[in-house]
């Protein structure tokens, strides 16, 4: 029998996160870094998870990749393709999100797909088509500062217009409220009008779980992490009981914290970590003028107690990222810190650390690859939308890749403290 869903993923983050909803609605799911490879072993999986990093590519780079994923899956049985987005819609100003989504739309030939990234228990609602975080819209929220894409717009029927070839519609609230009959015409009435994609409102989980009974039988879902908690049930699939919480044991592995995110919320949780451990700010003018940085950064580690986790971070504040991205250009500013990130944490793990916390999609894109990771499976959840993973190979590791916004200020206290 093959799987039934197949989520393509845009960063490494989003994929934990989406495939650490579908473990708790019941469905056995893997995930894949990248398009599997031929050995990859589904086992009994309901669902796959395919990790791309295509958030910030080229758009070409980014279709191309999400099209073979998308073949590998449907090779693999999947009744229906889920594309994972941000909860805040990062795209830059030409994709990725609307590309991919008209390259697998038109591969599936898909008539309607719904555009839905609110995810309410993180503060992401979808009011009259537009983005909020928390009380704020999206384009006045600490989004607007993002390092590679920055949001400066809420408007989720026009972001969508001018990245995608299609007509787009919008079912707002009150469509939503009114239940799953109100909903399934508004779709049938979208597709006459011949709109390609339907932004659909949700404010809270309800409309969430009343959008997913709604998209059964569509080929294509795209959205944020939280719609997927709906779509279990499609399949006859139904929750299971959250995964014990307990405490580690005295002997715990060897622990680093990397941080790439200039988010808010990570710097805030850094704020506390930094307090509470050893720690080691990366700076970017360091790595640009080629002094050993990873070097230094490593044997500072080594000479760390070894109960402790070390933390290690690049993360500045917008002023700062703005003088960075200034002097080096933005993508290069960001890719210099990615990669030697992701050399420290090579680095680490060849000298004895067992458990990675990872703070940024791109940052986990960049460790992750680093340490040639083919899959994850999926542990206890740390916080909405951050579980703890193991990797699939012959020397497991504890990994958990959290998204720059989320998690409360104790994120890392409290991933320490419950055990994978
Ligand atoms: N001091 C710095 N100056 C400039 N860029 C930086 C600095 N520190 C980190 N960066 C870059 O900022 C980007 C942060 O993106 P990343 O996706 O890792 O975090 P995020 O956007 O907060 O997380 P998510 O995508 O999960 O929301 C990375 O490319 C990172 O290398
Ligand atoms: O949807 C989210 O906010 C996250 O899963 C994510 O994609 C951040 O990179």
């Amino acid at each position: 029998m093959g799987i039934l869903l197949g989520v393509i993923a845009d960063d490494f983050t989003g994929a934990t996160d989406i495939a650490s909803i579908l473990v708790r609605e019941g469905m056995r799911t893997v995930m894949s870094i990248g398009v599997p490879a031929p050995a990859f072993d589904v086992h009994d999986a309901d669902a796959v998870v395919v990790a791309l990093k295509s958030r910030t590519t080229p758009v070409a780079e980014a279709v191309a990749q999400s099209l073979d994923a998308l073949t590998w899956l449907r090779a693999h049985g999947a009744e229906q393709i889920f594309l994972k987005y941000c909860s805040t819609f990062d795209s830059t100003a030409k994709g990725n999100i609307g590309p991919v989504a008209d390259a697998l739309s038109d591969a599936l030939d898909a008539k309607i797909a719904v555009v839905c990234p609110a995810f309410p228990k993180n503060g992401r609602t979808v009011f009259n088509g537009h983005l909020f975080v928390g009380r704020q819209l999206l384009q006045d929220s600490p989004m607007k500062d993002h390092p590679l894409t920055p949001m400066r717009r809420s408007d989720l029927v026009s972001l969508m217009a001018e990245q995608s070839a299609h007509s787009i519609g919008l079912v707002p609230h009150d469509v939503i409220s009114a239940g799953d009959a109100a909903i399934a015409d508004a779709f049938g009435r979208s597709v006459e009008a011949g709109q390609r994609y339907v932004v659909t409102d949700a404010i809270h989980d309800d409309h969430l779980r009343a959008i997913g009974r709604a998209v059964c039988g569509h080929k294509l879902v795209t959205g944020g992490s939280a719609l997927a908690m709906g779509l279990p049930a499609n399949f006859g699939i139904s929750p299971r009981k959250p995964a014990e919480r307990e405490s580690t044991s005295s002997a715990s592995p060897r622990t680093a914290i990397l941080a790439g995110s200039c988010s808010a919320a990570t710097r805030q949780q850094l704020a506390r970590a930094t307090a509470l451990w050893p720690s080691r700010r990366i700076d970017l003018d360091a790595i640009a003028n080629k002094r050993p940085v990873v070097e230094e950064t490593l044997s500072w580690a080594q000479s760390q107690p070894a109960g402790q986790p070390v933390v290690i971070y690049g993360s500045a504040d917008p002023a700062e990222v703005e003088e960075n991205q200034a002097r080096y250009g933005a993508q290069q500013a960001g890719a210099m810190m990615e990669h030697t990130l992701a050399a420290i944490a090579e680095g680490l793990v060849a000298n004895g650390v067992s458990r990675l916390l990872v703070a940024g999609g791109e940052t986990s894109g960049a460790v992750i690859s680093a340490l040639k990771v083919q899959g994850l499976s999926i542990g206890a959840e740390i916080a909405p939308g951050v579980p703890w993973t193991t990797t699939l190979s012959d020397r497991p590791l504890q990994v958990a890749l959290k998204s720059g916004n989320f998690g409360g200020p104790d994120f890392f206290e409290r991933a320490l403290d419950i055990s994978v």
